[in-house]
């Protein structure tokens, strides 16, 4: 990135909410996968907060690390090269402005999609990009669906693919994304104000689940449901799973999807990956039928995520997307 002034810096400081000094919060949910107890942790993890952290996932470190090395190789080049693989499209490569509605962060990032490599090739040397992004993607979409199928157990939901199936659907409109968010020295001065540096804004994720893995840079915070912000304490060694709006609803906002967003480190970079799983553009997003036999009342109208994506990308980021979807908006 190049040196900006301080006036165009001042675009990126939060604008909604006060700045604030977020906490650390050491009590994010952990679930061990391996022991037995997990499916009923990560349901109380979505039930309690929509966002827990996972550990002995069993992904090879060897994928993370390579992925790590292409996106640092990338977003370590001259600004023309990446530059040729954007503007996103929504795809490719984009740089401080996020989606098409005005949203703005101190970020560099890639959005490739999932389903078709075709976007690719917008990037130098794809080949090798690809080769390392796929098998990164296939390790994580499978632990996912494990996730998702631990779910469907624990709140005893038949068939036990009922979540995953949409995901490994050979038209599953999934997401893949790697942020890079530089330092930015020259905020230092405007820091003594108080201010804090967005990196992504707040918003809730719109498909079913996003798995997010971060290097050892703090920045990323959850909403809490007393809507206070608190940060995640970075954890390069392990995944967070964030519920999105597709899972809750078909769970009938049972599990939540969490509300977060990012805070720029000013002093060191930070680089994240997220893989969001998201069902086909065809398919009826409403609740489970077997959760409705259980005496609760829908809360949402059915959609498509044609429909909801539709929406989705014509709002801002922080918009209350499922609100149009809401058939009792006081309720939830
Ligand atoms: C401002 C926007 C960016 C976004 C599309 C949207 O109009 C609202 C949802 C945003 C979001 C958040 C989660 C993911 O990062 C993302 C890829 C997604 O599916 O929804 C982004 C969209 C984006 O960056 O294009
Ligand atoms: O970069 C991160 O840690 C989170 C970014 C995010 O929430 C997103 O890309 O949707
Ligand atoms: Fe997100």
């Amino acid at each position: 990135m190049v040196a900006l002034s301080k006036s165009t810096i001042e675009q990126f400081f939060m604008k909604t909410c006060k700045p604030v000094n977020a906490l650390a919060f050491p009590q994010i949910p952990l679930v061990d996968l391996s022991k037995p107890d997990a499916n009923h942790l990560l349901v109380k993890a979505c039930q309690d907060f929509g966002f827990f952290k996972v550990v002995n996932h069993g992904i090879p470190l060897k994928f993370i690390n390579k992925l790590e090395s292409e996106a640092t190789n990338f977003f370590s080049s001259p600004q023309s090269i990446k530059e040729k693989a954007g503007p996103p499209d929504p795809f490719g490569y984009g740089n401080k402005s996020i989606g098409r509605n005005g949203d703005v962060g101190w970020v560099e990032y890639l959005l490739l999609d999932v389903k078709n490599g075709s976007n690719y090739d917008k990037i130098q040397h794809p080949e090798d990009f690809l080769c390392v992004v796929d098998d990164y993607v296939t390790a994580v979409k499978n632990m996912a669906c494990e996730i998702l199928e631990m779910m469907a157990d624990e709140l005893e939901l038949e068939p036990r693919n009922v979540f995953s199936k949409l995901l490994m659907d050979e038209q599953s409109d999934s997401v893949f994304r790697v942020n890079y968010y530089p330092p930015c020295p020259e905020v230092e001065e405007s820091e003594k104000d108080g201010g804090n540096l967005i990196g992504f804004g707040e918003h809730t994720d719109p498909q079913i689940i996003s798995v997010l893995r971060s290097d050892n840079t703090s920045g990323l915070e959850i909403s809490l449901r007393d809507g206070s912000w608190v940060s995640v304490p970075p954890d390069s060694e392990s995944f967070f799973i964030n519920v999105g709006d597709s899972l809750q609803v078909m769970t009938n906002g049972r599990f939540k999807s969490i509300k977060h967003r990012v805070v720029a480190n000013t002093k060191k970079s930070r680089m994240s990956m997220i893989y969001f799983g998201g069902p086909p553009l065809n398919e009826k997003i409403a609740p489970l039928a077997s959760l409705l036999e259980r005496e609760e009342d829908s809360l949402y109208k059915e959609f498509t995520w044609f429909e909801y994506k539709n929406s989705a990308f014509t709002s801002t980021l922080s918009h209350n997307r499922l609100g149009l979807f809401e058939k009792f908006s006081s309720k939830i």
